[in-house]
C-alpha cells in the first residue's frame, strides 16, 4: 500500500464474504461527500456488503479503509460509522432526543454535550418539537428522520443506509426521499445506500454500483447506467429492451435472442457505424405494433407472439415473445383494443433504425 492509498479519504474497501454457498467479492469506493447506491436483484449480496462494512458479518478477506484507517479489525461499535438500517430501529424506551444522544454518549461525550448535539440534529431534520416523544408516537417518516439524525450525530466518516425508505407508504416516501436527499447533500462523509427501488437510486445516488451474484456487473452515474444498461436486470429496471449482438455495416445480429438466427430474422438495423460486439437497446415506446403486415415494410419488422399485456400507468405494456427475440412494447390502451391484442395472438412489430441505440459491449 502506498502512502497515497493510506492517506486516501472516503471509503476504499474490498469485501470478501462467504455465507454458505454464496460468496461476495466486491471492490467498493466512495469519495467524501459521494453517495454510492448498491443496486441488484434479490440475493445479489447488497445487505451482505453493507453488513460487512458495519462489522455485522465476518469477512473472509479484503479490507475496509475509511479516511485511511483500517476498520476491519474493529468491532461494530468502534467503527466511526452511521447506520440507518430498516431493522436497526430506534430504542423504544428512549425519547427521540435520547435516541440521537446515544451515539455521541457512546463516543465519550458528556451527558449535556450529547443532549445539546442531539437537539441540534433533531432541529436539522425538522423534529425539534418531537424531542421528548417516544418512537411509538412518531410516524414512520418521522422515525426514519430520527434514525438519520442518530446516524449523523456521531459525525461518521461513513454512512450506511439499508433500504431507508422501504417501510414507508408511497406519499411519505416521496417526502422522506426529498428530505434525505437534502441531508445527504450536506453530509461530508462517504455514504453507501442499499435499495431495491431504482427511483431511490436515481434520486439519491451520485454513482450506482450494480451487483449480481456477489460481483460488480456495472457501475456509473445514474444517467450512464440508465442510458447504457449492461445486464438484463438493469435494462428491465430502467424499462429498456436490451440485446447483445455483433454489429457489421449497420446491422446487429442478436446473439441472445430466443430463436435461432434464420434467414436474417434475428437482426436489427441501426444508424450506428459501430462494429463488433455491441449492446443494442430501444425503448418499449419505440416499438410499433400492426395487426397485418404494414405497407412499405419498415426495415426492422418481425412477427411476434403476444405473451402478456400489463397495465403500466396510463399505458399498456405488451410483452412479445420470440423467436426471433423477446421484447416489450408500450402502447395506449386504445391501441390494445384496436389491434385486438390478446395473449397468444400473433402480430407484426417494428422499430425504426433511428430509435435503436448501440454501444460497445
Ligand atoms: N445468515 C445467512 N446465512 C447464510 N446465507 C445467507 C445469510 N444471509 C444471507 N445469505 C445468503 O447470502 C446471499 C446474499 O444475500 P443478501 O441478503 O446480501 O442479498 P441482497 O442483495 O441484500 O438481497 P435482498 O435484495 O433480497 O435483500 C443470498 O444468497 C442469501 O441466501
Amino acid at each position: 500500500m502506498s502512502e497515497a492509498d493510506r492517506g486516501a479519504r472516503g471509503l476504499e474497501a474490498r469485501l470478501v464474504v462467504r455465507r454458505g454457498a454464496f460468496d461476495l467479492d466486491l471492490a467498493l469506493t466512495a469519495a467524501p461527500g459521494e453517495v454510492v447506491a448498491l443496486l441488484g436483484p434479490n440475493g445479489a449480496g447488497k445487505s451482505t456488503a453493507l453488513r460487512a462494512l458495519a462489522g455485522l458479518v465476518a469477512m473472509a478477506g479484503g479490507h475496509i479503509r475509511v479516511d485511511g484507517d483500517d476498520l476491519r479489525p474493529l468491532p461494530p461499535d468502534r467503527r466511526r460509522i452511521g447506520m440507518v438500517f430498516q431493522d436497526y430501529l430506534l430504542f423504544p424506551h428512549l425519547s427521540a432526543l435520547e435516541n440521537v444522544a446515544f451515539g455521541p454518549r457512546c463516543q465519550g461525550a458528556g451527558r449535556r454535550a450529547a443532549r445539546r448535539r442531539a437537539a441540534e440534529w433533531l432541529e436539522r431534520v425538522g423534529l425539534a418539537e418531537f424531542a421528548s416523544a417516544r418512537p411509538r408516537a412518531l410516524s414512520g417518516g418521522q422515525a426514519q428522520r430520527v434514525a438519520l439524525a442518530r446516524a449523523l450525530a456521531v459525525d461518521p466518516g461513513l454512512l450506511l443506509l439499508d433500504e431507508p425508505l422501504a417501510a414507508l407508504d408511497v406519499h411519505t416516501r416521496m417526502d422522506v426521499r426529498a428530505a434525505l436527499r437534502r441531508h445527504l447533500a450536506g453530509f461530508g462523509g462517504a455514504a453507501v445506500l442499499v435499495t431495491h427501488d431504482p427511483l431511490d437510486a436515481m434520486v439519491l445516488a451520485d454513482r450506482i454500483v450494480v451487483i449480481e451474484g456477489g460481483r460488480l456487473v456495472q457501475e456509473g452515474t445514474p444517467a450512464e447506467v440508465a442510458r447504457r444498461p449492461r445486464t438484463g436486470y438493469v435494462a428491465r429496471l430502467v424499462g429498456l429492451n436490451l440485446y447483445r449482438g455483433r454489429a457489421e455495416a449497420g446491422t446487429v445480429t442478436i446473439e441472445d435472442g430466443t430463436g435461432t438466427v434464420e434467414d436474417g430474422a434475428a437482426t436489427l438495423d441501426t444508424v450506428d457505424s459501430l462494429e463488433g460486439e455491441v449492446f443494442l437497446a430501444f425503448a418499449p415506446s419505440a416499438v410499433a405494433l400492426y395487426r397485418t403486415r404494414p405497407d412499405g415494410s419498415p426495415r426492422n419488422l418481425w412477427r411476434a407472439r403476444v405473451a402478456a399485456i400489463e397495465r403500466h400507468g396510463d399505458r399498456a405494456r405488451v410483452r412479445l415473445a420470440g423467436p426471433p427475440f423477446d421484447a416489450v412494447a408500450e402502447v395506449t390502451p386504445a391501441a390494445v383494443a384496436e389491434l385486438q391484442l390478446s395473449e397468444g395472438s400473433m402480430i407484426w412489430a417494428a422499430v425504426k433504425a433511428t430509435e435503436t441505440h448501440v454501444y460497445p459491449a
